[in-house]
């Protein structure tokens, strides 16, 4: 069978059901190889040489959780989950979460995180993913990190390559087809679900199977406002397969915070510089919100949309606690902070 791409037919890559695929690749796991219609490919194994050399606090993972149930926490009769999240694993230090590493992916948006960052967070992933018009940008920055290595006396390491790409394949070119040629691809047609919906889903049996809960996504806030809030629809989904999505844009980095208790250490220089945070109830209301540490908190307080949303608040201490009953969106400013100091007026 084949598929249209770009209006032709496309016989370079069959369509292949990502769960067939992932299938494959589960009945090999002994070799971690897997079968995409005629492509071989292997997930690279997570080993102390990929990874380096152990670093400090390199074996923390950003989120730690207890696994009590929900149901009767807010009144207390059991102690609410607790969530720890270490943000600096994505902004400042690290540049790795869980002990079995991370899924990189990148969506179909430019790049605009930091070159370091991507770099560092591409090299320590345990699985490196472009969705569709994701390779594009993808390819953008390989070209674009060969060039400043040539003109730059300090040699970067060469950058891990992909190991797949997935999507309707509408938005890739024939150019990155090329430029990535012997990447798998997974054709994940349904038209219900996002692009990037489907690349988790198809990643899903190899994040179990090695025991990954972290997805470090590579996006972007601007351009289409359908995309932005079908992204956060994602973190939404994805929660029930006990899975933590970061999307990482060139200002912020943004998570879905559970019902339960979190606790989220702020890099120093971000309440330093009061910077932005956010608590957004997208999807439903929130009817028990407690906050501690930042600027403006909330005391068992609703949140929905149409009434109280918390954004442009900012950091009173290193330590924010949230207390939630329902899903929260925490949204945070990041990256850019030194420029923002730079740039602020001086009184
Ligand atoms: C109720 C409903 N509304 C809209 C759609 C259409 N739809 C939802 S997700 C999706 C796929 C989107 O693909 P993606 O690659 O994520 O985005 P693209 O840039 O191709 O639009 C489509 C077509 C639908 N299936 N059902
Ligand atoms: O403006 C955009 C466009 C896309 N995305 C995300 O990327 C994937 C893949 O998009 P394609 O257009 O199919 O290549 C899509 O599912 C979105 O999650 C985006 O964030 N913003």
């Amino acid at each position: 069978m084949k598929f249209n791409f770009h209006g032709t037919r496309c016989r370079k890559m069959a369509p292949a059901c990502g769960s067939r695929v992932v299938l494959n690749w589960m009945r090999r796991s002994g070799q971690r190889m897997a079968i995409a219609d005629g492509h071989r490919f292997r997930f690279p194994r997570v080993g102390r040489s990929e990874l380096g050399p152990p670093r400090l606090g390199a074996h923390r993972s950003l989120c730690t959780k207890t696994t009590i149930g929900f149901r009767t926490q807010m009144d207390h009769k059991v102690p609410p989950k607790e969530f720890k999240w270490m943000p600096s694993n994505l902004i400042t230090e690290n540049f790795k979460l869980g002990d079995n590493g991370h899924v990189c992916m990148v969506l179909n948006r430019e790049i605009q995180v930091p070159a370091h960052v991507v770099r560092l967070l591409w090299k320590n992933a345990a699985v490196r993913c472009a969705v569709d018009g994701g390779s594009n940008h993808w390819r953008d920055f390989v070209v674009e990190q060969a060039k400043s290595k040539r003109s730059n006396t300090n040699e970067a390491a060469p950058l891990e390559p992909l190991d797949v790409i997935t999507g309707d394949f509408d938005s890739i070119t024939e150019e990155t087809v090329d430029f990535f040629k012997t990447t798998p691809k997974i054709h994940t047609p349904d038209q219900d679900a996002t692009d990037f919906t489907k690349a988790i889903t198809v990643l899903q049996p190899v994040m179990n199977q090695r025991k990954i809960q972290d997805v470090v996504v590579f996006h972007d806030t601007s351009g289409r406002l359908d995309h932005v809030m079908a992204n956060l629809n994602t973190l939404y989904k994805m929660q029930k397969d006990n899975c933590n999505v970061f999307l990482l844009s060139g200002d912020s980095v943004t998570w879905l915070l559970r019902p339960g208790k979190h606790t989220i250490q702020v890099p120093v220089d971000l309440v330093a510089s009061q910077r932005w945070c956010s608590l957004m109830p997208v999807g439903a209301a929130a009817h028990n919100v407690t906050t501690t540490g930042l600027k403006w908190n909330l005391y068992h307080a609703q949140m929905d949309f149409g009434g109280m949303v918390s954004t442009s608040n900012t950091y009173a201490t290193e330590f924010v606690q949230v207390e939630t009953d329902s899903n929260l969106i925490w949204s945070m400013g990041a990256y850019d902070f030194e420029e923002k100091v730079r740039q602020t007026p001086k009184k």
